[in-house]
Order: structure tokens, then C-alpha cells, then sequence
């Protein structure tokens, strides 16, 4: 018989199911009623609580089941745990229906030990990080679709059970996989992944799978190019069915089915007292935290994400806001005094093979400015790729050296503090400035000397990574830092760099407008470089449907020919949980040897280590290689002048920000030079959305077209806001939303300037907490 505890879990699991998905359906609501008479026998509470269940609406519905769950988490211990256990010893187990506060240990949920390793490895480590582990997208499986009215072309999602496959080596190197579906009307579709091994073992026959990807159609046979999939939990996992489905990022070997359980129980489990008060969520309509934090995940439907999301977006800015707010509080620091003069930068300007452009003279004399002035220079310099940012910090590094103060250039990895040191190298070795480069690839010997001499101020410019210059270098008189920040760094580290007192610049290619700005480097002066340098012949782009691949290699091999290199960019096209980024670009480069058997092709992916990757690099830089196969780690700003052709394989796949920081890679010289965008998804959305990439060059016309085209609900990454802080939230498209947060924020501040009020609590740790989150990405 089962125990009461056994019951209770019975009860339990369906109830917090229930819960999440909204309490809308009365099929539903009818059985919970039935599940009552069932189970519900030992807990007469809890069937008070949902007596007439079925005939209530659904916010009683959903309050009723709170009440009804709290009243089951509270509910003492069963007597016959008691009897069986020694009376002194203290219960080693964890109570699985405990409640739980945001910030506990993930391992104080009911998991095993390899469970909550996983929930670590994805960087998980207290509840508060599942919950906000959004998905990266939503997919809606409500409506399965009749495998007959599927058109050529279209795009699918297919739930079904593999009732054959077979493996297929047309060519060496080459593996094809095949399993035909047969959905719950018995129609059946016949799905291929082309060169991925590590698919095979999950296509066991009887398997119960979720497909998605683009159809074909062969007279009466439909066949699926698979982009993603994943494993349903032999029909146990109703979380991923049947409903708007939120996908994960995640990482090799951690199921969707497994996060999903995981977040479920953080939701059912969690007291998430809301920071808001009711008064402010209806000032701002914004629905309360439990009700957003349920819908990211597991939204009942559009409504209920499209107010999720709204509500946490907003979040994201009311931190932002409040953190920018309290620091301003700090008030202006003294930094060096610089003498700065014309003269100064009249030598530099001479010393170049080029002169300023006007966007650079302007930005420079707003530079030295702040150089010659008390105040501690914090200035943003804002350009889009290839405007001349580092050669204006260049001069800037110049001016601080002929005062005698050090310098420091922090890049964001190892191959492009190499670079920077290359270029500068170029600028200011000829005009007597001592450079020294501080990478991880070095040996230890090799830094310790580097420490030294930069300590005893034999180096006036130092070029390094940015921890590792924060972390092991004592300067001997440090004037000015530049930070090269391509999405990486954010407001908390750059205040611990202020507070170290040097003049401080920092350079971003992301394009954000003036107003935005302000929020998102509150702390920082802003400076444009709105014009590329003359002579620039604008990058030739050209859209092509993955149709005409061949087409595209082809012209690459021409350019080839003619002693140029080539880039091509692999995107992870399958999200499953097995495909990682690497695996697509290996197998992109796989292929491209089979398919340009004359080209010599170097594979460069973020899991090789600083060394391997500098040795691709500068083996590519000369000239051994002819087409370098990666993954995004390219974007963050190669400069290798011979390349002229960027491809990029399921450009779909990236943000328009991306793309066109991806593009920037080419066109560095004075060589005519192309970015082929290879799209794997022929819908006109997609088409038009490409489109923009290849009518435009402007980072700022590209930004605001992808504000227009996106729709209302998408979900964009860190990536593309260039913010550290904010997942849901887009700077670009958000500045209503900025605005209401901003004003929150200051009201707030007004009323309560240390918010100390016990009401803020829940908001005072959540705003530590978010802080130190956004240190430590920053950290790592
Ligand atoms: N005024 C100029 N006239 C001609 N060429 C210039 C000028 N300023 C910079 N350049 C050259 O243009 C190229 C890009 O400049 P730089 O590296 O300074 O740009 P950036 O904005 O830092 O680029 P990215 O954001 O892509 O790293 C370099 O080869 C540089 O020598």
C-alpha cells in the first residue's frame, strides 16, 4: 500500500502541473476533482480547499491550488516514516516539499547529486538562477499539423515514434541518418541529419521524439530536414507537449525534459514574493513575479508570455536603473591631469599612413579634454567596425605616454589583444612608446618578466587580456586604461577599474542610439565616431538560399584563386541537446574539404585552447590557410586584411547586430570584398529580414530595421543588447520600457535613497544578488 508520503507526492505532482499551465483547461480541472477522490482521503484540507474545482474560474482556480499546495508542503510528516526511523536521529533526507527562498542552494532541491552537477555545469547554482534560466525560445506544439496538408518548403514541429531508420555513407566522411516518424494519426515522415554522429543512439526504434525542421516533398513522401529535436520522455513529460514550449540552452548530455522538471520544481516550490507592490504593477501594468516567472516557462499562451516577458524585461531595467542610480551616488573622482596638447597630437596624426577623420578629430578633442581636466575621464567611444576606435586610442595612448604615465589596452580574448599589440605596434613603436604584451599563452617565465618590467616602467603601454592585467600587474604610474569592450564587459567592472583611478576609455561597436546611452553605460561620457574612414569600397553582400551553396563556394574557390582568404562562419543549426557548436562547425569544415578539395581549410571553435587558437590565427594571418571555418568566436574582431569573403552558413540563425559585426571581419584593406549570407530558411520573413544585412551598411539603419521587424515576444540574448545584465531586454528597442523603469527606479530611490524599507527586502537582495551574478559573468 502506498505510504501517505507516497500519496502526498501523488497529489502533489499533478496539482503543481496544474498550476503551471495555467488552470484554463476543464478536462483538466475535471480530473483534478477526480484525482481528490482518489488520493485525496488522508488530506481533507486540501479537498476543502479545491472543493468545486472544476466549476470555478481561473484565477480562483489558481489561487485555490496555492492554498492547496502550501496546505500539502505543510502537511506534518506521515506517522509511518516516524515509527520506522530512530527517534534521535535527525532526518537526512531532504524534504521534497519544503519550501524554498530564491537564493538556496540548487542542491536543496528534490535531486540527486548528478542532477544538481548538471544544474552547476550550466552555471545553475541557486534557485534563483533556474528560475531565471529563460528559455531561448518558445515553440508552439498546441497544434500538431496534418502531415498531408504540409506544404513544400514549410516549417515544421512533428511529434512521433520512430518506427524505422537507417544509416547511410553515400561518400567517405559523409553520414547520413534517416528515421521515419509515425505521428498519433499514424502519418508518417521521413527525417534526416546529415553528418552528426552523435544523433544515432537517440533514434532508437519506438523512441518518442519532437522534430523540427524544414519539409519536402517527394510525390507522397515528406521528408524533414532536421534543425532541431529532442526526446520525449517516454510520454511521461507533459510539460513538453501540447503546448508553447520553451527551448533551452544547454549543454551536452542535459535534456530539455530535465531543465524543465528542474525549473517546475523551483516554480512550485519557491516564495517569490514580489519587490513590487500592487500599486506599482498596476501604475506600470505589469503582472506580479510568480505569474511572469511561470509564464517565461511554461506559458499557457501568447498572452501569458507576451505579459511574462514584459514583466521581466522590465525588471531587467528597474535593476539596471536602480544599480546605475546608487552608483552615481559615488560622485566624480580625480584621475590624472594630462597636458594633452595640439602639438602632441599633431605628431601622432603625422606619424600615420592616413589622415583623422573628422568623426576621429572630433572624438579626439573631446578625448583630451577629459585628459587635460582633474576629473577621472570616463568616456565611451562609440563606432561602428572599422571606424578607427583603436587608432584613436592610440593617440590617447600616446598622449599619456609623453606626460610619462603607463598605459593599459584590455581586449576581451587573447587573439585580439595579439592583434591590438600588432596594430599598435604599428602606430607607436615608431614614435618611441614601449609596447609589452601580457597574455595567458605565455609561459610563466615569459609574464613574470613582463610584470617586472612593467612594474619598474621600462613598458609605457601595456596590451593584454583584462583579467589578467587587473589581476597580476602592479603599474608604476598607470594614466590611462582602454578598454576594448565588444559585448563583453560591463558596468561593475569598469567601476572597479575607476576606482583604481586612471583616466579610463572605453570602445564598443555596438551600435546603440545617444538616448539609450545613458542607461546603459550610465556611467560614462559618450563619444561617437559616425563616419569610416574615406576610401572604403563598401562590402559587396549577397543573400542565397542554401539552394545554391555550390554557387557561393564557388565564388569563394575564385577569390581563392586569386590569393585571397576567406572566412566562413558555422552556426549551431541543430539546438538539440547533443549538438554543440563545435560538432556543426566541424562538420561544416568536414564537408567544405570534400566539397573545395584544392583549399587549404583551418577549423578555429571556442573549445581550443588561447595557444591553438593564436596558432590558427597567425598560421591563417600567413597565409597558410586559405579559408578559416569557425565558430562565432571570429566575430569578436579578426583583422586579417587579405581576407575577402565572409560566408556565413544559416545566417538565419543570427541577430542583424551579429551579422553585421561578422561581415566587419572583411573589408579591412583597400581589397573589393563579399559576405555571402547562406539562408537554410527560405521563408519570406527570414528573406526580408536578411534583406536589411544586404540593402545596408550603417550599424545604426541596421539596428533600427531590426527593431521593426521583429515581432512583439522574441526573445534576444545578451549578445545582442551588449549588456552583461540583461537577458530579455533589447537597449534598442526598449526605450519606452527604459523610460517607465527609469522613472520606477528614481521614485523609489526618492522615497527610500538606501531602500531600506522592510517591504524591499525581497528587492534589496535581489538587486545584490543580480550585482554579484553580473560580476561574476563579467569574472569569467
Ligand atoms: N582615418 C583613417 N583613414 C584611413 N584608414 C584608417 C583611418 N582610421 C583607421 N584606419 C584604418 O582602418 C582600419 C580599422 O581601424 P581600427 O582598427 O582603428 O577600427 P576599429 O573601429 O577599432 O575597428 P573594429 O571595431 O572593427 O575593431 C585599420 O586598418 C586602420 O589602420
Amino acid at each position: 500500500m502506498a505510504t501517505v508520503q507516497e500519496l502526498r507526492d501523488k497529489l502533489r505532482k499533478p496539482l503543481e502541473r496544474e498550476l503551471l499551465t495555467g488552470c484554463s483547461n476543464r478536462v483538466v480541472a475535471g480530473g483534478v476533482e477526480k484525482l481528490l477522490e482518489h488520493l485525496g482521503k488522508p488530506f481533507p484540507q486540501v479537498r476543502e480547499a479545491l472543493r468545486g474545482y472544476a466549476a470555478m474560474d481561473e484565477d480562483e482556480r489558481g489561487e485555490r491550488l496555492r492554498a492547496a499546495l502550501a496546505l500539502l508542503s505543510d502537511a506534518p510528516r506521515p506517522s509511518t516514516e516516524r515509527s520506522t526511523g530512530a527517534r534521535s536521529a535527525p532526518p537526512v533526507t531532504l524534504d521534497p516539499t519544503a519550501r524554498l527562498q530564491p537564493g538556496d542552494e540548487v542542491s536543496k532541491l528534490d535531486l540527486g547529486p548528478g542532477s544538481v552537477k548538471k544544474l552547476h555545469a550550466l552555471g545553475l547554482r541557486t534557485v534563483r538562477d533556474v528560475l531565471h534560466h529563460y528559455p531561448r525560445k518558445h515553440e508552439d506544439r498546441r497544434a500538431l499539423p496534418n502531415l498531408q496538408d504540409v506544404q513544400d518548403g514549410e516549417k515544421l514541429t512533428v511529434q512521433g515514434v520512430v518506427v524505422s531508420k537507417t544509416r547511410r555513407t553515400p561518400k567517405p566522411g559523409m553520414l547520413i541518418l534517416e528515421a521515419v516518424l509515425q505521428d498519433a494519426w499514424g502519418q508518417k515522415v521521413r527525417c534526416t541529419w546529415f553528418s552528426q554522429p552523435w544523433v544515432e543512439k537517440q533514434l532508437r526504434e519506438g523512441a518518442r521524439l519532437i522534430v523540427s525542421g524544414r519539409a519536402k516533398r517527394f510525390g507522397r513522401t515528406l521528408q524533414l530536414g532536421v534543425e532541431y529535436f529532442e526526446t520525449e520522455d517516454e510520454g511521461k513529460d507533459s510539460l513538453s507537449i501540447n503546448r508553447i514550449v520553451g527551448v533551452y540552452d544547454s549543454k551536452d548530455g542535459i535534456s530539455q525534459a530535465f531543465l524543465r522538471r528542474a525549473v517546475q520544481q523551483c516554480l512550485a516550490r519557491t516564495d517569490l514574493g514580489d519587490y513590487l507592490t500592487a500599486p506599482s504593477r498596476a501604475r506600470y501594468a505589469l503582472t506580479d513575479l510568480a505569474d511572469a516567472l511561470s509564464g517565461i516557462h511554461f506559458p499557457t499562451d501568447e498572452d501569458h508570455l507576451t505579459r511574462a516577458m514584459a514583466r521581466l524585461r522590465f525588471d531587467e531595467y528597474l535593476f539596471l536603473e536602480l544599480r546605475v542610480l546608487l552608483q552615481g551616488e559615488e560622485g566624480v573622482l580625480l584621475g590624472k591631469r594630462f597636458s594633452a596638447s595640439e602639438q602632441d597630437m599633431s605628431t601622432f596624426e603625422a606619424s600615420l599612413p592616413f589622415r583623422f577623420t573628422g568623426a576621429q578629430k572630433r572624438v579626439l578633442l573631446e578625448i583630451a579634454d577629459d585628459m587635460r581636466s582633474e576629473r577621472q575621464m570616463a568616456r565611451l567611444v562609440q563606432g561602428d567596425v572599422g571606424s578607427g576606435k583603436t587608432a584613436v586610442a592610440a593617440c590617447a595612448l600616446y598622449l599619456a605616454a609623453r606626460d610619462g604615465y603607463q598605459g593599459a589596452l584590455m581586449a576581451p580574448t587573447e587573439i585580439l589583444a595579439r592583434q591590438h599589440f600588432a596594430n599598435l605596434q604599428g602606430y607607436l613603436y615608431p614614435l618611441g612608446v614601449r609596447l609589452g604584451l601580457l597574455i595567458g599563452a605565455m609561459t610563466g617565465k615569459q609574464k613574470a618578466e613582463m610584470q617586472r618590467a612593467i612594474a619598474s616602467g621600462e613598458i609605457d603601454v601595456v596590451i593584454g587580456t583584462q583579467a589578467l592585467i587587473q589581476e597580476s600587474v602592479t603599474f608604476n604610474n598607470l594614466g590611462l586604461a582602454v578598454v576594448d569592450e565588444e559585448h563583453r564587459f560591463g558596468v561593475m567592472q569598469r567601476r572597479k577599474l575607476l576606482q583604481s583611478r586612471p583616466d579610463v576609455l572605453v570602445m564598443s561597436a555596438t551600435p546603440i542610439p545617444r538616448s539609450l546611452a545613458l542607461t546603459a553605460y550610465g556611467d560614462l561620457e559618450l563619444s561617437i565616431i559616425d563616419e569610416l574612414p574615406p576610401g572604403r569600397t563598401p562590402i559587396e553582400t549577397k543573400l542565397l538560399a542554401d539552394t545554391h551553396r555550390a554557387q557561393a563556394y564557388g565564388f569563394v574557390m575564385t577569390q581563392i584563386r586569386e590569393g585571397r582568404q576567406a572566412y566562413v562562419v558555422a552556426s549551431l543549426i541543430d539546438e538539440s541537446e547533443t549538438l554543440t557548436e563545435l560538432m556543426a562547425a566541424s562538420a561544416l569544415a568536414e564537408n567544405l574539404r570534400g566539397l573545395l578539395p584544392e583549399a587549404r581549410i583551418a577549423l578555429l571553435h571556442g573549445k581550443m585552447s588561447a595557444a591553438e587558437k593564436e596558432d590558427v590565427m597567425a598560421r591563417f594571418r600567413a597565409r597558410e590557410f586559405d579559408l578559416l571555418v569557425s565558430t562565432t568566436v571570429i566575430e569578436v574582431g579578426v583583422d586579417v586584411p587579405n581576407s575577402t569573403v565572409m560566408v556565413i552558413e544559416n545566417a538565419e540563425r543570427f541577430g542583424l547586430a551579429q551579422l553585421h559585426q561578422l561581415r566587419g571581419r572583411v573589408g579591412r584593406g583597400s581589397l573589393k570584398s563579399y559576405c555571402i549570407l547562406i539562408a537554410g530558411d527560405h521563408s519570406k520573413k527570414t528573406r526580408q529580414r536578411l534583406k536589411v544585412i544586404e540593402g545596408n551598411t550603417d550599424g545604426f539603419v541596421i539596428a533600427e530595421a531590426d527593431l521593426k521587424l521583429r515581432g512583439p515576444g522574441e526573445i534576444r540574448g545578451t549578445r545582442q543588447s551588449g549588456l552583461p545584465d540583461l537577458k530579455l531586454g533589447d537597449i534598442i528597442s526598449d526605450v519606452e520600457v527604459i523610460e517607465r523603469a527609469r522613472e520606477l527606479a528614481k521614485a523609489m530611490l526618492k522615497s527610500d535613497p538606501q531602500l531600506a524599507h522592510p517591504r524591499l527586502n525581497a528587492l534589496k537582495s535581489e538587486l545584490q544578488e543580480r550585482a554579484a551574478q553580473v560580476a561574476y559573468r563579467e569574472v569569467i
